[in-house]
């Protein structure tokens, strides 16, 4: 049997407080996967634990069966990390962003230029590939961002509420992206407050609460598990996060 994409046991993480606090979950390869949770939940927490970008005071992450904590090197060469704040070197052009990420993972020469122009067309970046990012727009660096962080064709991609900002074409082409991703194999786990974007797209919803999932399942078993007549997603996330006394949670 093939590695799960994602598997994490008793992750913890505090700041001045307890913020994730036993945080299990177990993502299978080719899935996509949407996790919720209010404003300050701990979603970013994690998943820039799961990208290497912090390490957990306990816990255990494993990325397609490598120990992202034992072999962090290994695991990084699998994910790609999108943050909702795009960092994109202003004096360099898409096309020579996308071929300088691609040279630090060490892809050839002649293959990362042709999935930079390839993730530019699917963008529509491909008219403004020679002009230099410092005078994008938010949307813009978004898709260049999404772009850098494809490049080296990672098999997890983590994203942090990648459709913000983006107008409805160019959320539907990342939309389209991302599903064409899942159909070739390619694990999805993406936060966001958009409920309508988990409903549609993702095969499993976790809801994160107190620091731990309170729920997790298809919108069918979701709304079959929490009951109580709930038909729509927001409903059901309302109730989940509004109804309980906060342990952990900001
Ligand atoms: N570097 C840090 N130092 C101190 N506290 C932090 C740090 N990073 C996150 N926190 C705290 O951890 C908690 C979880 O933050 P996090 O950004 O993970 O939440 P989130 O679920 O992504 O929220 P949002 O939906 O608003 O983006 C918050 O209380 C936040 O203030």
């Amino acid at each position: 049997m093939s590695s799960p994409a994602l598997s994490i046991s008793g992750l913890a993480k505090s700041f001045d407080k307890p913020v994730i606090d036993g945080f299990d979950i177990a993502i299978r390869q080719g899935e996509f996967y949407a996790l919720l949770g209010p404003n300050g939940a701990g979603k970013t927490t994690i998943l820039r634990m799961i990208a290497g970008l912090l390490a957990p005071d306990a816990g255990e992450i494993s990325v397609l069966g490598v120990d992202a904590l034992k072999d962090p090197v290994a695991a990084k060469r699998l994910v790609a990390w999108v943050s909702d704040e795009p960092m994109v070197y202003d004096r360099l052009t898409p096309l020579e962003y996308l071929e300088f990420v691609a040279g630090l993972w060490q892809v050839e020469a002649s293959t990362a230029r042709h999935r930079a122009e390839e993730l530019l067309e699917w963008l529509d970046l491909t008219d403004v590939a020679d002009s230099r990012c410092g005078g994008f727009s938010k949307g813009m660096l978004q898709k260049v961002a999404l772009a850098g962080a494809l490049v080296h064709e990672p098999r997890l991609i983590i994203l942090d509420e990648p459709l913000t900002g983006l107008d409805a074409g160019s959320a539907r082409k990342v939309k389209d992206l991302l599903r064409e991703k899942t159909r070739n194999g390619i694990t999805v786990v993406m936060t966001t407050h958009i409920l309508e974007v988990a409903e549609r797209m993702a095969e499993r919803i976790g809801v994160l609460y107190g620091g731990r999932l309170v729920a997790e399942g298809t919108l069918g078993e979701l709304r079959t598990r929490i009951g109580g007549g709930h038909t729509t997603l927001e409903e059901i996330f309302l109730d989940l996060v509004t109804a309980r006394p906060t342990e952990t949670a900001a």
